[in-house]
């Protein structure tokens, strides 16, 4: 079955994080689409109900394409410890959230160390990608890069979990590279690349 492809206009991104903004905002803009993010709208966060990330990224997507009448893109995401079974995975944001409510990302990769008791290092960052129509028609792309956790954070460049994960032979974090060199390597830019032959 062939994909249904985009045309060109306005596409909402079903996020409210200003890491993913920035990113699918370079990755769309040689395509002709005006990217609107879901904060920008004042769109409501939906719970993330689901046990995957396919059902979390579809959750964010339908609710954003039906709130709007526009095509929507949605990116559920987190990172697999070898060590821990694949934890956090689809739980990763949650693992980050404080009492008051803030995201501290430095304290949840000390909990991965805490619980981690081995010297296995292995992980992996994980995209789940789902583009929903509002007639509900859906299409998801995965897309994984394979790595190593390091503690303390380096770099400031990226957000969430970047200065903490080392992608497979390099050396430097997410947190240390150019944007430009993250998209050479993350989940997120490969299942871009899987929605960029089908669907545009
Ligand atoms: O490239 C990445 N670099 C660093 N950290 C990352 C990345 N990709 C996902 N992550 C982390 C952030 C968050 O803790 C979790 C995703 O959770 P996830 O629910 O998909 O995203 P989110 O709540 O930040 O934004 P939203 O749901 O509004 O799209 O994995
Ligand atoms: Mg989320």
């Amino acid at each position: 079955m062939t994909a249904r492809h985009l045309q060109p206009g306005q596409l909402v991104l079903a996020s409210h994080n200003a890491g993913k903004l920035r990113e699918f905002g370079a990755l769309l803009a040689p395509h002709g689409l005006e990217l609107v993010s879901a904060g920008a709208l004042g769109l409501p966060e939906p719970e993330e109900t689901g046990d995957t990330f396919i059902a979390n990224a579809t959750i964010k997507a339908l609710a954003a394409t039906r709130a709007t009448g526009l095509p929507a893109l949605s990116d559920d995401s987190g990172i697999e410890v070898a060590a821990l079974g694949g934890r956090p995975g689809v739980r990763t944001a949650d693992w980050a959230i404080q009492a008051d409510g803030s995201r501290d990302y430095a304290a949840a990769m000390g909990r991965v160390a805490a619980e981690d008791g081995s010297a296995d290092r292995r992980c992996a960052f994980v995209a789940v990608l789902v583009l929903a129509w509002p007639d509900g028609h859906i299409e998801s792309f995965e897309g994984r890069v394979e790595g190593s956790w390091v503690a303390p954070p380096r770099g400031g460049n990226g957000f969430g979990y970047d200065p903490m994960f080392v992608p497979e032979g390099e050396s430097l974090t997410f947190g240390e590279m150019l944007p430009e060199q993250k998209a050479r390597h993350s989940h997120r830019a490969r299942a871009f690349v899987a929605l960029r032959s089908a669907c545009l």
